[in-house]
């Protein structure tokens, strides 16, 4: 693997059901994501974005195909090194902001790191903290936030633990434009100053525009990307779509 590559899919197919209910939601993706590059996976709805992410992630298994994260192969890990992994070189970011309603956006930023028994380096999570803009949010608990800093917490605990890359899948789905603008901005800038590498899934034309490259996914399969996107040029692409699952 390249060093400018953070993570590699190996003709990774993904097949749900038998017989004629038989859905190829990954039909032999091969793919490298490159390391301080925020790339953004479109597609129309069923065209298997969040069905890569997943297995990018290490949430999902593939039917067949490799998934290596930072030069580790992930497929074929027993559950306790793949927990490791998981936990330590991969943050993840919901559409939902998966918060644990009882802790404050402090604790749940540092929750991963506690239950591994780890204390964040302390100039990183300053600098997280206050590129995220929550310093002075820290003590509320997530019902006292808006859906945008519940976001940013989220998004803090994804790179608190300066993970080898991070999967957002539709992480401005449930915000506002304004509230999104905020969150992508964060997401580039860790990318562009921070050097992180981050992996999101969209159907935001916008969104994508805040990216370095979009793959674009249909039936399974990639089947065209662009480098240095626009969301106009995203959104031209887009219309070439006809949004069909294929099953076989
Ligand atoms: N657990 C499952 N069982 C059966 N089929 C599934 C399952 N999960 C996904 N699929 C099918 O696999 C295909 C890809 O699904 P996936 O959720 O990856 O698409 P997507 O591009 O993320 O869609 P959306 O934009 O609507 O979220 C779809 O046809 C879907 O119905």
């Amino acid at each position: 693997m390249a060093t400018d590559v953070i993570a590699q899919a190996i003709d990774l197919r993904k097949i749900y059901g038998e017989g004629d209910a038989q859905v190829r939601a990954l039909d032999g993706v091969s793919v490298d994501f490159g390391r301080g590059q925020m790339t953004a996976i479109m597609g129309p709805s069923g065209s298997g974005k969040s069905t890569l992410m997943h297995c990018m992630a290490a949430l999902d298994k593939p039917t067949s195909g490799e998934v290596v994260i930072d030069g580790t192969t992930v497929t074929g890990l027993r559950d306790k090194p793949l927990t490791k992994l998981r936990r330590d070189r991969v943050g993840f970011i919901f559409q939902s902001f998966n918060l644990v309603p009882t802790l404050t956006a402090g604790e749940n930023i540092t929750l991963p790191l506690d239950i591994a028994g780890r204390k964040p380096d302390p100039d990183w999570y300053d600098l997280v903290i206050d590129t995220v803009g929550l310093r002075d949010r820290l003590r509320h608990k997530p019902n006292e936030l808006s859906g945008g800093q519940q976001q940013r917490v989220a998004c803090a605990r994804a790179l608190v633990s300066k993970p080898a890359i991070v999967f957002a899948d539709e992480p401005t789905g449930n915000l506002d434009s304004s509230a999104s603008a905020g969150i992508l901005e964060f997401l580039q800038k860790s990318v562009r100053e921070f050097d992180q590498s981050i992996v999101i899934v969209t159907h935001d034309p916008i969104a994508a525009g805040y990216a370095d490259r979009v793959l674009f996914l249909a039936d399974g399969r990639i089947v065209d990307e662009m480098h240095e996107p626009t969301a106009d040029k995203v959104l031209d692409r887009m219309r070439g779509f006809d949004g069909s699952a294929r099953r076989s």
